[in-house]
């Protein structure tokens, strides 16, 4: 385990250290009786320069969380900080731009135009800002991600590993203010999948980094430094200095939920509304 995960300290992120921020969160889609309300007036801080998983069943909401964090998703009710800047409210313009020059984002699928080179796909989003890239950074996450050699060849000459370190640097290349990983592993045998998370693991302990990453492996949320529990659309509960064991053991719980819940509530244990710390609240 990681250095950070033993020095993080539970508790608010210290003043000034909130990389974002959103207070009564609220996200439906559809409308009138096929609405379904994905978040449900969460509260959360995301502290600076830690590493943040995002667990939950199946439709807790966690992709949903992550969008509307990202600015990817408008919010139905709620405010959302990047920072100090409100993004709830910006034009799509705005946020397009914020997007770009704050935010670096991982997804399990890669995403690498295979026709560039990986140096190229790397720089790609700084190409299209119009943007030089700080080579000295540049080359501190080639060599954190160990990319040095692969940087002429194209995503198809990578294993899967090397293509998300790729997409690793990608998303940390223009020094953003917090990256998002979606299942960034999903794709990966789990020794790539180690990889990457040690990876994103350096980016945060020697790089400074901010991470937030959703996640269904218990083993890749112990990576964090704090789990976050979503549960129908709220946070439930929170985990810091996560074991891949207590993990497994939270998510047991939701399984006893649903259980109950298909068993006309008769079986113990729940998640119920308040059951979770008032996290990040003040
Ligand atoms: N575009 C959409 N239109 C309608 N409903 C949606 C849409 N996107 C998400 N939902 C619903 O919102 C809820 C939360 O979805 P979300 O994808 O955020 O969950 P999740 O925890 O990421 O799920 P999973 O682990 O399966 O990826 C689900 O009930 C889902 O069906």
């Amino acid at each position: 385990m990681s250095t950070a995960a033993a020095q993080y300290v539970p508790g608010p992120a210290p003043a000034g250290g909130v990389a974002a921020r959103a207070r009564d969160l609220t996200k439906a889609y559809g409308s009138g009786e096929t609405t379904v309300l994905a978040l449900d007036a969460v509260d959360v801080d995301i502290a600076r320069g830690r590493f943040t998983a995002v667990m939950g069943p199946s439709g807790s909401g966690k992709s949903t969380l992550m969008h509307c964090l990202a600015g990817l998703d408008d919010v139905s009710a709620g405010r959302v900080w990047l920072g100090d800047t409100e993004i709830t409210g910006l034009k799509d313009r705005e946020l397009t731009r914020l997007r770009r020059d704050r935010i670096g984002f991982m997804f399990q699928s890669f995403n690498l135009i295979p026709t560039l080179t990986a140096a190229e796909n790397i720089t790609l989003p700084m190409d299209i800002a119009g943007r030089r890239p700080d080579e000295a950074w540049l080359d501190q996450v080639i060599d954190t991600l160990g990319l040095r050699d692969r940087l002429r060849h194209r995503p198809s000459q990578l294993s899967g590993g090397q293509q998300q370190r790729v997409a690793c640097a990608r998303a940390l290349a223009s020094r953003p203010e917090l990256i998002f990983a979606d299942e960034p592993t999903g794709n990966l045998d789990s020794r790539a999948g180690l990889e990457v998370l040690g990876f994103l693991r350096e980016a945060v302990d020697r790089l400074g980094q901010t991470v937030v990453m959703v996640t269904h492996d218990p083993g890749a949320a112990a990576h964090a430094d704090l789990v976050l529990f979503l549960g129908d659309g709220r946070i439930v509960d929170e985990m810091p200095q996560p074991t891949a064991e207590a993990v497994l053991e939270r998510m047991k719980r939701f399984d006893v939920i649903r259980g109950a819940s298909e068993d006309g509530g008769r079986a113990p244990g729940g998640v119920e509304a308040g059951e979770g710390p008032a996290l990040g609240k003040g």
